[in-house]
């Protein structure tokens, strides 16, 4: 991953809503988008159930969509909504910043990358309308067109904060969906990166701890921490063809769902809740990788849950949060987004053939007209 010189500093918002449909994850910093200077604050502002179920319903509908459904402009309004709220409260931690651009995600609907297709909700002209601040979105766009994932976009980050490390390292980040980036040891002042996604992350447990408990989640683990993994269940959930796939691949949050939910159903809730946190640790073991890392570091929620930490680590080894680095596993990718940002207005690369699988080297993103 080649680096250029120090640009001008900027300071710059991030947004980020992820796979597990949980809130908008926002976060200020200060970078020239090849570092991070100074890190401001960061927040999570919760969606309210009733959106996460109207954001839901797209999810699993998204394929049947054309995109002009009076539902579907009505939710991406209000997700859109939902990060104007994010972005004021931030400032209101920081008043005395004035933002340079705002980095826009948005809400994946689909995520198709065999058809050249990904599809994030959200406004990018009402947000910079209502924050008076430029933004820059549709990040994944450009790197389909060249023949890319246009996922995982995270490891320019990860690259750029680690970027004293000597070792090789991965980078986990466990969220709906997980994914990993692997970085070889420095040579010659430059670092390989490689990169995809690795399987399911929280998704298929937060789904089936909903069924069973009515929880979001299976907080803390409790459920998987009594269950026993079914290794025949496992071993078929292991058996699709895309675990064995080279890096990079990328993969949509309900890639698994259909086959998983009918495999492990019939299972206690605790046997099914402890095979498919096995899963997502499995998944992320049988990654075909270039080398065997020496240190594992995992952000995401995942990391919150012990009993996943505990089965990583009994897997892989030497596994830590990103914490013990000094990051904020929980803002890691709202700061991507205001990193990736700051590397358009500069026309840098934010992904590379060996990251997403694109044809060049690739500037993400675009501006608000
Ligand atoms: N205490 C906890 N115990 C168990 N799981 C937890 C805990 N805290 C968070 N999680 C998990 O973390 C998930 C949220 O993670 P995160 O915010 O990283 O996902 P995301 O950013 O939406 O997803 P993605 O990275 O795929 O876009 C929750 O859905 C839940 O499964
Ligand atoms: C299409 C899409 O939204 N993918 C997400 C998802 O959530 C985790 C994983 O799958 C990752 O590939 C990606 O998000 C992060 C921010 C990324 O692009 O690096």
């Amino acid at each position: 991953m080649p680096e250029t010189g120090s640009g001008d500093l900027r300071w710059a918002i991030g947004l980020m809503s992820g796979t597990s449909l949980d809130g908008v994850d926002a976060a200020l910093v200060l970078t020239d988008g090849e570092r991070i200077a100074e890190y401001g604050p960061a927040l999570t502002l919760p969606y309210d159930q009733m959106l996460r179920d109207r954001m839901r319903l797209l999810l699993d509908h998204a394929v049947e969509l054309s995109g002009s459904e009076a539902d579907l402009k009505d939710v991406e309004r209000e997700v859109t909504l939902r990060h104007v709220e994010a972005v004021s409260a931030l400032r209101q931690m920081m008043p005395t910043i004035v933002p340079d651009v705002v980095g826009f995600h948005g809400q994946t609907i689909l995520h198709q990358p065999g058809m050249g297709r990904s599809w994030q909700i959200g406004d990018g002209a009402l947000l910079q309308e209502q924050c008076g601040i430029p933004v820059i979105y549709d990040f994944r766009a450009r790197d389909l067109d060249y023949g890319g994932e246009g996922a995982p976009l995270v490891p320019v980050l990860h690259a750029a904060l680690l970027d004293r490390e000597e070792k090789s390292v991965a980078v986990l980040n466990i969220g709906g969906v997980a994914n990993v980036t692997l970085l070889g040891p420095v040579k010659d002042g430059n670092r390989q990166v490689w990169a995809c996604d690795t399987g399911p992350g929280n998704a298929l447990l937060d789904d089936w701890a909903e069924r069973h408990t009515g929880t979001a989640c299976d907080t803390n683990g409790a459920l998987a921490s009594r269950g026993v993994v079914k290794q025949d269940v496992l071993e078929r959930l292991l058996n699709g063809s895309y675990f064995s796939r080279p890096m990079p691949k990328s993969l949509d949050r309900l890639s698994f769902h259909g086959p998983a939910m009918e495999a492990v159903r019939g299972l206690s809730a605790e046997d099914g809740a402890a095979t498919l946190l096995e899963f997502t640790v499995e998944a992320i073991a049988r990654t075909p990788m270039e080398f065997t890392p020496d240190k594992w570091f995992v952000a995401g929620g995942g990391r919150h849950n012990p009993v996943l930490m505990d089965r990583l680590r009994s897997r892989l080894g030497d596994v830590s949060s990103v914490d013990v680095l000094g990051w904020d596993g929980d803002a890691l990718e709202a700061q991507c987004f205001a990193l990736l940002a700051v590397r358009y207005l500069r026309q840098l690369p934010s992904s590379w053939p060996q990251t997403t699988g694109t044809r060049q080297a690739c500037v993400a993103g675009r501006a608000v007209a």
